[in-house]
C-alpha cells in the first residue's frame, strides 16, 4: 500500500483532535494529500454504530457487546475509507484506532488485552498503523479540559468514574510497552504549541527513518 496510516491515541481531552487539525493544515501546506477521520465513525455506518455505543442512556451495554461494536465500526471504516485512501497514496490521520479498544475494553473493562486484540485481528486483517502518537496526560487533567469545553457533548464513556479512566491510562502504558516501535509518546500536559511541536517532530523523525 502506498499511503501512510497514522493514529492518535490517549485519554479523554488529551488534545488529539486539536493537534490532528493543526497537522492536517501543516501537511496540506507541504502539498501532501491528507485524509482526517475518526473512530468510531468516519463513514455513515460507523457513525451510526458510534451513536449506539456512546448514547448516554445505553448504560446496560455488555462489555463484550461494546468491544464487538467498536470492532464492527472499525472494520467498515477500514474497508470503506481508510484502505481505499491508502491505496491512493494518501496520509490518513485517524483519531483513535485499535489501541483504544485494547486500553478501554481490554484493560479498563477487564476483557483482557490479548482477547480484545484477537477479535480485532478478525476485523483489521493485519492493517496496523505505520505510526501512533500517544497523547500523554493524566486522566483527571484531560477530563477537566472536556468538562470546561461547552461545545463538547459528554458521552457514555466520558461519564464513567475516574477509576475507569485511570485504568484506561494504565492500559495504554501496557500497550506502549507491547508496541514500542510503533507508538511514540507525546507530552500532552503542556501548552498547545509545545504539544504541536512534539507531534510535528515525531512525524519528521518518522519520515526520515522510513521514507
Ligand atoms: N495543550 C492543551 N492545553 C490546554 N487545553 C487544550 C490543549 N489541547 C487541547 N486543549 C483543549 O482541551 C479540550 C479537548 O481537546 P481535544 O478535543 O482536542 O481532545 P481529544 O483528545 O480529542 O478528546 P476526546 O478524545 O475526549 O474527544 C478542547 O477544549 C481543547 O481546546
Ligand atoms: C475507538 C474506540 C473508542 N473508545 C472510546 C474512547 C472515547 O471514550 C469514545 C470516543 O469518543 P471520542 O470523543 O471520539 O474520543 O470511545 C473505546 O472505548 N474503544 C475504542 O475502540
Amino acid at each position: 500500500m502506498k499511503g501512510i496510516f497514522i493514529t492518535f491515541e490517549g485519554p479523554e481531552g488529551a488534545g488529539k483532535t486539536t493537534i490532528i487539525k493543526k497537522l492536517e493544515k501543516k501537511l496540506e501546506k507541504e502539498g501532501k494529500d491528507v485524509v482526517v477521520t475518526r473512530e468510531p465513525g468516519g463513514i455513515v455506518i460507523s457513525e451510526k454504530i458510534r451513536e449506539i455505543i456512546l448514547h448516554k442512556e445505553h448504560t446496560e451495554m455488555d462489555a463484550r457487546t461494546e468491544a464487538l461494536l467498536y470492532a464492527a465500526a472499525r472494520r467498515q471504516h477500514l474497508v470503506e475509507k481508510v484502505i481505499p485512501a491508502l491505496h491512493k497514496g494518501k496520509i490518513v490521520l485517524c483519531d483513535r484506532f485499535v489501541d483504544s479498544s485494547l486500553a478501554y475494553q481490554g484493560y479498563a473493562r477487564g476483557l483482557g488485552i490479548q482477547e480484545v486484540l484477537e477479535i480485532n485481528q478478525f476485523a483489521i486483517t493485519g492493517m496496523m498503523p505505520n505510526l501512533t502518537l500517544f497523547f500523554d496526560i493524566l486522566p483527571e487533567k484531560g477530563l477537566a479540559r472536556i468538562t470546561s469545553n461547552q461545545n463538547r457533548e459528554i458521552n457514555r464513556l466520558d461519564l464513567e468514574k475516574l477509576d475507569f479512566h485511570q485504568k484506561v491510562y494504565e492500559g495504554y502504558k501496557k500497550i506502549i510497552e507491547m508496541f514500542p516501535n510503533r507508538i511514540k509518546v507525546i507530552n500532552a500536559d503542556q501548552p498547545l504549541e509545545k504539544v504541536f511541536f512534539e507531534a510535528e517532530s515525531a512525524l519528521d523523525l518518522f519520515w526520515k527513518e522510513t521514507l
